[in-house]
C-alpha cells in the first residue's frame, strides 16, 4: 500500500492525492452533454433507452414511477429487524436536523424606525438523488428525505436506478414508507439528473436535485447547471484517520478501511506522526481484509494503492496542517486529546472525536447529515443541512421617520454609482 513520508512526498504526488478521482470528468461530461440533449428532445422514450444500456435493465414508462402498492410490499418483506434499525436511525436524524430548523421569521431594528428581518421557506420541490452502483443506500435516502421533511418541502421526488431486477431495494422502499415519501422513480445516473432537470412525460422538473453520485451523476449535475440547483458536490467517498502514538492500531486499521471499500475512486488515508502505528495498522489491515468480500478487498486495496494510503508527518501539528489542506470528507481524530485537537480542524466535511465514533455510526444512526462535500470542497461546502432544502428572503420596512433619517445617505450613494433612478426614488419622495 502507498506509505509516504510527508516530507518526502513530491509536489506532483502531492497534488494527486489532494485532487482524489474528481479532477478530471471530462469524458463523463461528454457523455452527459450527449445523453441530456437526447432526453431533452425525446423524453421517457431516451430514458428508457439510456436505462436498458446504462443500467441493463428493461423497462416501461408505466413501470418507472413506484406505485403505492410496491411500497408497501417492500416495507412488508423487509425483516423486523432492519425495520427497526432505520426506524432508529431516522429518529436520531430527525431529532438532529429539528434543531438546525432556523426561526420562520426574525426582525431587528436597526435603527429608529428601521425594521429588517429575514422570513424562511421551504423550496417547493426537491429531488433526492439516492445512488445504487457499487452499492445499495437506503441510509442516503434516510439523509436526505428527514431534513427535507423537517424543513416542509411539499414535493418530495426521489430517483434512484433501478436493481438488477428492476426494482427499488426492499430497505429503500422501506426507508421512505418510515419517513414518509411516496414519489419514488426507477432512473439513476445521467438520465435521472436530465429527467428531473427538463421534466419528461412521466417524470417531473425539479428546481433542485441533491445526493451524492458518481462521476456521470457529477457531470450531468455540471452540465445541466443552468437548469437545475445540484446542491453540495458529493462524489466519491473520502475519509481522513488522524491519529499519534496514543492510537489503538486495531480500531484506528478497522476504521481506515471504511470508506476505502466505497469503490476504486474513494479516499482513506491515515495521517499520523507515529510511523510505528502505521505498520501495526497496516498490518492488521491484512488481516482485517480476509473477513470482507471479494469485491469490497478489491476496492480497499486499489484505494489503498491509489488515492488512500498513510502520510507520515514529523509532529501531531504537520498532521493537522494537512488535513486543513485536505479537507476531507469524513475525519476520524484518534488522538490522546480529540476534544484539544477540535478547534484546530478548519476543513472537514464531518468530524468523528475518539475510540469510539467510527464512520459507520454516523453514517448510519448518530443523527448527523452523512451526506457530505468531498474532493476538497468541504474548504467551503457544509453537509447536507434543512437549509439545503430552505430558503430566505430579506424583509424591510422603513418608517415614515425612519426613511426621512436616512433617505440622504442613499440619495448620496446611488449619485455616486450613476443610478439616476434609484437617485430621483429617494429625493423625489413626499
Ligand atoms: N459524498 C457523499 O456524501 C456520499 C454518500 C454516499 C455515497 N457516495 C458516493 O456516491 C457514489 C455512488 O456511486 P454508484 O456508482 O454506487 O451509484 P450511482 O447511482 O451514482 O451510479 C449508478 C448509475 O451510473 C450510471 N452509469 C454507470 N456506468 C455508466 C456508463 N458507463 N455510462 C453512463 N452511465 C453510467 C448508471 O446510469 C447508473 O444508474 C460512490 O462513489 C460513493 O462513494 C458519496
Ligand atoms: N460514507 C458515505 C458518505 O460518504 C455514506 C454511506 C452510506 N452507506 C455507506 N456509506
Ligand atoms: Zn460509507
Amino acid at each position: 500500500m502507498n506509505i509516504y513520508k510527508l516530507s518526502e512526498l513530491t509536489s506532483e504526488k502531492r497534488e494527486f492525492i489532494m485532487k482524489r478521482a474528481e479532477s478530471d470528468i471530462s469524458e463523463q461530461m461528454k457523455i452527459a452533454k450527449e445523453v441530456s440533449d437526447d432526453i431533452r428532445k425525446r423524453g421517457d422514450e431516451a430514458v428508457l433507452e439510456y436505462t436498458a444500456k446504462f443500467d441493463h435493465v428493461t423497462l416501461s414508462a408505466d413501470e418507472m414511477k413506484v406505485k403505492p402498492e410496491e411500497i408497501e410490499a417492500g416495507y412488508e418483506r423487509l425483516d423486523a429487524e432492519t425495520r427497526e434499525a432505520i426506524e432508529y436511525a431516522v429518529k436520531n436524524i430527525r431529532n438532529f436536523h429539528s434543531k438546525q430548523m432556523p426561526e420562520e421569521m426574525w426582525f431587528t431594528e436597526v435603527d429608529k424606525g428601521l425594521l429588517v428581518g429575514e422570513k424562511t421557506t421551504p423550496i417547493v420541490d426537491v429531488c433526492l438523488y439516492v445512488p445504487r452502483g457499487k452499492g445499495s443506500f437506503p441510509s442516503v435516502l434516510c439523509m436526505l428525505a428527514t431534513p427535507a421533511v423537517v424543513a416542509g418541502v411539499e414535493k418530495i421526488v426521489v430517483v434512484t436506478p433501478p436493481n438488477e431486477e428492476g426494482n427499488v431495494d426492499d430497505a429503500i422502499l422501506a426507508a421512505a414508507k418510515i419517513i414518509g415519501v411516496s414519489e419514488i422513480y426507477k432512473v439513476g445516473g445521467i438520465q435521472a439528473v436530465a429527467s428531473v432537470a427538463y421534466g419528461t412525460e412521466t417524470i417531473p422538473k425539479c428546481h433542485k436535485i441533491i445526493g451524492p453520485g458518481n462521476a456521470y451523476a457529477t457531470a450531468a449535475k455540471r452540465v445541466l447547471s443552468n437548469y437545475i440547483d445540484s446542491g453540495l458536490p458529493a462524489g466519491p467517498s473520502e475519509c481522513i484517520i488522524l491519529a499519534d502514538e496514543n492510537a489503538d492500531p486495531e480500531k484506528v486499521a478497522l476504521d481506515w478501511m471504511i470508506e476505502a471499500e466505497h469503490g476504486p475512486d474513494s479516499a482513506a488515508l491515515l495521517v499520523t506522526n507515529c510511523e510505528e502505528l502505521v505498520y501495526k495498522a497496516a498490518e492488521i489491515v491484512e488481516r482485517q481484509l480476509e473477513k470482507i468480500s471479494d469485491k469490497r478487498r478489491e476496492f480497499v486495496t486499489t484505494n489503498f494503492n491509489t488515492y488512500g494510503g498513510a502520510i507520515i508527518t514529523e509532529s501531531l501539528e504537520e498532521s493537522i496542517d494537512f488535513v486543513n489542506d485536505y479537507a476531507p470528507e469524513h475525519m476520524e481524530v484518534m488522538t490522546k486529546e480529540p476534544f484539544v485537537v477540535l478547534p484546530k480542524i478548519k476543513n472537514a466535511g464531518e468530524i468523528l472525536l475518539g475510540d469510539y465514533t467510527p464512520v459507520t455510526l454516523c453514517n448510519f444512526v448518530l443523527g448527523p447529515n452523512a451526506i457530505l462535500p468531498t474532493g476538497q470542497f468541504a474548504k467551503t461546502y457544509s453537509s447536507v443541512s434543512v437549509m439545503d432544502f430552505l430558503k430566505r428572503s430579506s424583509v424591510g420596512y422603513a418608517s415614515r421617520d425612519g426613511f426621512e433619517m436616512v433617505r440622504d445617505y442613499a440619495y448620496k450613494i446611488a449619485t455616486v454609482e450613476g443610478f439616476d433612478t434609484h437617485a430621483l426614488a429617494v429625493k423625489e419622495r413626499k
